[in-house]
């Protein structure tokens, strides 16, 4: 089953034409990554998946529901690449309040930030003040408050960058561990070797989608033993 289909997605930024011609199918229970260059489009694609950003042309369908939808949106968990953290505030009450725009009941807000810290490890710091915690810690706190609804759809833009390669690998065992419990995660990223870690990539580059598939099937059909070696081959065909 697909969640998340993209039908002749196009968007443009004033004159500027960013997005163009997507159609692509997102299947449930996978991890997806969004794989591309520096100003690709990464982030104006995933934002019209979150539905934040309506295309110019174009359809966005998520969950059978055409977006933006409020109601969709409230099944999706979104990482934006800057932290939305309120750094006066502890790691608790942080995830607290996400909770609440979330509509996580009320009885349930304090097993489900325990949980979240719990994924993300961070229970020992539950009660200091986010000003005190490290680059990495906030961009796992920010990890923990878009997972505090449980969504079906979780939506990461560049989840670990600036994060040491230990933890990365860390974070992406917590994402195979949420996908085990049946969440879809879209990823994007520059970092060629996180790509190998998905079921699908979809590689994005000037706005398109130059190639979509499983990593072993991208490398295959490109004679290339490495995803960066299948990006170069597919980047010198389109151009
Ligand atoms: N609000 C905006 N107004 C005008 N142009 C924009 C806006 N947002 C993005 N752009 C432009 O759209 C293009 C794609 O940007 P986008 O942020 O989607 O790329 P990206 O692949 O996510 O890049 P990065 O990896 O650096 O975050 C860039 O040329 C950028 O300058």
């Amino acid at each position: 089953m697909e969640i998340v289909e993209l039908r002749h997605v196009s968007h443009s930024f004033d004159r500027q034409r960013v997005l163009q011609d997507i159609s692509l199918t997102i299947s449930a229970g996978g991890i997806f990554v969004l794989l591309g260059p520096s100003g690709s489009g990464k982030t104006t694609l995933v934002k019209t998946i979150v539905g934040t950003l309506t295309p110019t042309e174009g359809a966005v369908v998520v969950l059978k529901t055409r977006m933006p939808s409020l109601q969709t949106m409230g099944s999706i968990g979104y990482m934006a690449q800057a932290d939305a953290l309120y750094h006066e505030l502890t790691a608790k009450e942080n995830l607290a309040f996400f909770a609440a725009i979330y509509g996580v009941p009320k009885k349930q807000t304090a097993l489900r930030i325990d949980q979240v810290l719990e994924d993300v490890g961070l229970q020992d710091s539950k009660h200091k003040i986010v000003r005190e915690y490290s680059g990495g810690m906030k961009r796992r706190l920010s990890l923990a408050a878009a997972l505090i609804h449980q969504p079906k759809l979780l939506i990461l833009d560049e989840p670990t960058v600036g994060i040491d390669p230990l933890l990365r690998n860390k974070i992406w065992g917590r994402f195979a561990d949420l996908k085990r419990g049946g969440t879809t995660i879209i990823v994007t990223t520059h970092v060629m070797d996180e790509a190998e870690r998905c079921d699908t990539l979809g590689l994005l580059r000037d706005g398109k989608i130059i190639a979509h598939g499983s990593p072993a099937a991208l490398k295959q059909e490109t004679g290339t033993d490495s995803i960066e070696q299948a990006f170069l081959t597919y980047g010198r065909e389109k151009a």
